[in-house]
């Protein structure tokens, strides 16, 4: 039986999660839970769950992380500001299921470091997927990691035609249903960008080894290619359920948690290139993560702003993007490099720069 925490417990993989655990009651056991600000929502959850423990925001939820015994703590917050809580599950011991890939994403080697070897295992079904694939082989063995991407709901459009684009029709997301900010960022592919970051973290390949191919189905979550010219692929129909199951369990399967392919169905799986004139995000993303340091930081809390902002209405879609190639044009890296006290400093300032461009 895993004793299981979920922060972000409100959200698509938080309640996705708890469907999960409910399904399996003899594997998994919840014993705390966290939200941003929806008391009402989670608390519901803890009545139906028999929950002791909850907590509201980033803080409690550290301390949460740190009061209650778990075996795994799944972050799903959304945002960097997960950082607190990811490094908090990491000197807990326990198994840290991670979908909140920002506070990776910002924290870099703060973060690595600190995990010992097995603790931390993605939920993001990229990442997921690879991990799969990576048991069919040694690490020398790889040569590149190839991630998918849906190609957002505005795959195949111009960079001029996007200029009047909605925030509804940028979270109409053409195969999965998720929260707000990355539905928002699969569509400009700040998504995919970060994925990129990510997948360097995690598997250690280096940026010139990491492709990105459009595959609108969804059903191939990503790939890894071998020395010998083999490639292995993990695909299923689009569902988060797999990789959040693998989290809660990993390195098992947890029986029919997800539906598998129909193969008695014609059906069409399309591979293309990335259209990176009309999506600057992923080359942008590639650079930050190879500049290092705060880089990637100051990339994410821009787009965070900028995104915000689209919602409101103070900026329209493409501002988003030149935002934030502006300000990771004007950050200055500090001479201390990656510490915990650089790090915040260089978030507050590119939250900062970044509103003063929506203004
Ligand atoms: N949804 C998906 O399919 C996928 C998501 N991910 C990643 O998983 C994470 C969660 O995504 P998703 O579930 O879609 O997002 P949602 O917006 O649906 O949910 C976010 C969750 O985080 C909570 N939260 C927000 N701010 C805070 C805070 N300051 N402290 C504590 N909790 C907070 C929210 O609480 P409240 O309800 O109170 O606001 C909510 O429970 C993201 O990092 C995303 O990139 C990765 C792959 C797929
Ligand atoms: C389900 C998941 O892992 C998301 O990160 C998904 O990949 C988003 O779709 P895009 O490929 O459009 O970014
Ligand atoms: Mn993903």
């Amino acid at each position: 039986m895993r004793r299981i925490i979920i922060l972000g417990s409100t959200g698509s993989i938080g309640r996705q999660a708890l469907e999960v655990i409910a399904a399996n009651p003899d594997r998994f056991e919840v014993v705390g839970l966290s939200a941003g600000s929806n008391r009402e929502a989670m608390d519901a959850q803890a009545e139906a769950f028999g929950i002791e423990f909850t907590a509201l925001g980033a803080e409690e939820s550290q301390q949460l992380v740190r009061d209650v015994e778990a075996d795994v703590v799944l972050n799903a917050i959304t945002g960097s500001v997960g950082l607190g809580p990811t490094l908090a599950a990491l000197e807990t011991g326990a198994t840290l299921a991670l979908a909140n890939k920002e506070s990776l994403i910002v924290g870099g080697d703060l973060v690595t470091k600190l995990a010992k070897p097995g603790q931390l295992v993605p939920v993001d079904s990229e990442h997921s997927a690879i991990a799969q694939a990576l048991r069919s082989g040694e690490h020398h063995e790889v040569r590149r990691l190839v991630l998918t991407a849906s190609g957002g709901p505005f795959r195949g459009r111009s960079r001029e035609s996007l200029a009047s684009v909605t925030p509804q029709e940028a979270l109409a997301h053409p195969t999965w249903d998720m929260g707000r900010v990355i539905t928002t960022n699969s569509s400009t592919l700040v998504n995919k960008g970060l994925e990129v970051i990510e997948a360097h973290l995690l598997f250690g390949v280096s940026y010139d080894r990491i492709d990105v191919v459009v595959h609108p189905q969804s059903y191939v979550h990503s790939m890894v290619e071998f020395v010998d010219g083999s490639t292995i692929a993990q695909a299923s129909p689009p569902s988060m359920k797999i990789p959040i199951a693998l989290g809660l369990d990993w390195p098992h399967r947890v029986g029919g948690v997800g539906a598998p392919i129909d193969w008695t169905v014609a059906s069409e799986w399309t591979f293309e290139p990335v259209d990176n004139e009309a999506f600057p995000a992923l080359l942008l993303a590639k650079q930050v993560g190879m500049a290092g340091g705060t880089y990637p930081a100051v990339y994410n809390a821009a787009n965070e702003q900028a995104v915000d902002a689209f919602h409101d209405g103070r900026i329209g879609y493409l501002d988003i993007l030149d935002i934030v190639e502006r300000v990771v044009d004007q950050h200055e890296a500090p001479s201390d490099g990656l510490t915990l006290e650089s790090l915040a400093e260089a978030e507050r300032w590119a939250r900062a720069r970044a509103d003063s461009l929506t203004l």
